[in-house]
């Protein structure tokens, strides 16, 4: 088996597919989502971005040298970004020392754990935090202010390059990995995938708890 990132994608469309399509991401397109749902999610991210980015420091410290530069872009992206969540929970007077949720301490938690796994699955497990994000926020269309900017931090023209040079990366890794490793590898995207919807149902349901409407009730 010489396993890809594109074969994951083409092996499981839909689990895929429930990762970054989300009613969530839908109200963000509309303008409808409430700020309830919203804000949960900004705050929960931001504590989820706060572990990923112990996760991509692993990665770099088991990476091959080669690896280094588009890890350590990453890196330096991340500093930007967790500056730039502390900004909009600013404006938001929304307090960021707060417990995790149930998901985002799964997530974490998964994170942790692939700390004893082999490169090639980190590297996969990297590409495809990443890749979640960069499609879910993008799919949608146009968002209206304020989530233009939200969409436009992981839906940008340098962030799908940094992506695609993950995807090769992972590629590389896997290229050279033994069949084991590369069960691995998918195991984690399936897991990564169900955490990401995991993560919007969190936001999306959870911030209305008491709401009629809720189909999770
Ligand atoms: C849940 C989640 N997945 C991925 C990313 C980044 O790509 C993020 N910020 N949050």
């Amino acid at each position: 088996m010489n396993l890809t990132c594109q074969q994951l994608l083409q092996n499981h469309p839909q689990v895929w597919q429930q990762a970054t399509v989300h009613p969530f991401l839908e109200r963000c397109y509309l303008g409808t989502i409430q700020p309830q749902q919203f804000n949960t999610w900004l705050v929960q991210d931001y504590l989820f971005v706060v572990e990923f980015t112990r996760f991509v420091a692993r990665v770099l410290a088991n990476a091959p040298q080669e690896h280094f530069d588009v890890i350590l872009g990453g890196l330096s992206a991340l500093k930007d970004e967790l500056n730039w969540f502390e900004a909009k929970a600013a404006e938001r007077k929304l307090n960021l020392k707060t417990q995790k949720q149930a998901t985002t301490t799964k997530y974490s938690q998964y994170m942790a754990q692939t700390n004893e796994m082999p490169y090639p699955v980190q590297a996969t497990a990297l590409w495809a935090i990443e890749l979640a994000y960069n499609q879910a926020w993008q799919l949608p269309g146009t968002m209206p202010e304020p989530y233009a900017e939200f969409a436009n931090r992981w839906g940008n023209r340098g962030f799908t390059e940094y992506v695609k040079l993950l995807e090769k990366q992972a590629d590389e890794a896997l290229a050279t990995a033994c069949d084991r490793i590369q069960k691995q590898a998918e195991s984690a995207f399936l897991q990564i995938a169900s955490l990401e919807k995991d993560f919007w149902n969190m936001a999306f349901y959870l911030a209305s708890q008491s709401s009629a409407d809720n189909p999770k009730n």
